[in-house]
């Protein structure tokens, strides 16, 4: 459970965050977004322990983290944005050093590395970390996330700059981390992830939050439905209404923008002689909601 009150984060005199708060339940994927420089690294690294808030309090599993931050690591992973990992080292002696920092025995670090590595399909081959891909190295940060079991994982873009498979993998098995009970926090840019595998979503600007809650109840904040009627008319000059439409291979596309309006036009096109072949509801994606939002 983490229950964070307006948390403040000033650097000089430039407020990074603005009284920001929420609350998340255990086992669930929050999804931080918002345009750039709207203040997620700073949230994610306040949740990390890393910085601390100028104000506000942050408690997650009944520990203050602003007070005890160590407390708090224990059973916390943090992939930053960019994760520098030791280049001239193999993944399993990088994994083992980390976990050895935990304090876990080697036989449990051994188990644990060979059990992350084949979950997240990574085959280092006895290469060094340097001599990796970039989405290999990204999954050795995740895996050094892990080492240790914690119950919350905090992810600032983890699959920023990842070619699409790799990034799929990587989001598959986030989402799988909520089945083992987990819960993550993570940030990311790229919307359609956050729409997927997100129970709840936090949008920032600037420092703010503009919104949140679950992607249906940012759909009913933040837009209406848009429902297309695909048809054909034999004579399109019969049909007059105030909407545009899409001609097609004889096909046309209406758009209404309410049930009203839905129902108004579709009984205008029967009257009008013409054929409904589908109607289709499309509701407002991240993306738009983004976009609407503005920086
Ligand atoms: N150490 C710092 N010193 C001064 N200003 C900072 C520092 N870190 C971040 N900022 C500023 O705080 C604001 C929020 O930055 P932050 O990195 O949290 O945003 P973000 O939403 O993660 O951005 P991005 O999507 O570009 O990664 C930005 O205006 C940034 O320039």
């Amino acid at each position: 459970m983490i229950a964070a009150r307006n948390l403040v984060k000033y650097y000089g005199e430039f407020p990074a965050l603005d009284g920001v708060s929420f609350d998340l339940d255990d086992g669930e994927i929050f999804g931080v977004i918002g345009h750039n420089g709207a203040g997620k690294t700073t949230l994610l690294k306040i949740m990390a322990g890393l910085i601390s808030p100028t104000a506000g309090s942050l408690v997650i599993n009944g520990i203050d983290v602003v007070k005890r931050p160590l407390d708090l690591k224990r059973n916390l992973g943090y992939l930053p944005e960019e994760s520098r990992l030791y280049e001239t080292m193999s993944v399993e002696a990088y994994l083992a050093f980390f976990g050895e920092i935990y304090g876990l025995p080697a036989d449990v670090i051994r188990k644990r590395s060979m059990e992350l590595l084949d979950e997240l399909m990574l085959d280092p081959d006895g290469k060094k970390i340097g001599e990796l891909s970039k989405g290999m190295k990204r999954k050795v940060a995740i895996a050094r996330s892990l080492i240790h079991d914690p119950d919350l994982l905090i992810y600032d873009e983890p699959t920023s700059g990842l070619d699409p498979m790799t990034s799929r993998s990587v989001l598959d098995y986030i989402k799988g981390l909520r089945n083992q009970g987990k819960t993550v926090v993570f940030s990311a840019h790229n919307l359609f992830q956050v729409e997927e595998a997100c129970d709840l979503v936090l949008i920032l600007r600037r420092g703010k939050v503009v919104a949140k809650g679950s992607m249906h109840e940012l759909r009913e904040a933040f837009g209406s439905i848009t429902y297309q009627i695909f048809f054909r008319i034999p004579d399109p000059a019969t049909f007059s209404t105030p909407v545009s439409y899409i001609a097609s291979n004889g096909r046309y596309m209406a758009e209404a923008h309410s049930i009203e309006d839905l129902n108004r036009m579709t009984a205008t096109l029967a009257a009008a002689g013409a054929t409904i072949e589908r109607i289709e509801s499309h509701y407002p994606t991240l993306e738009e909601m983004l976009l609407k939002i503005g920086q």
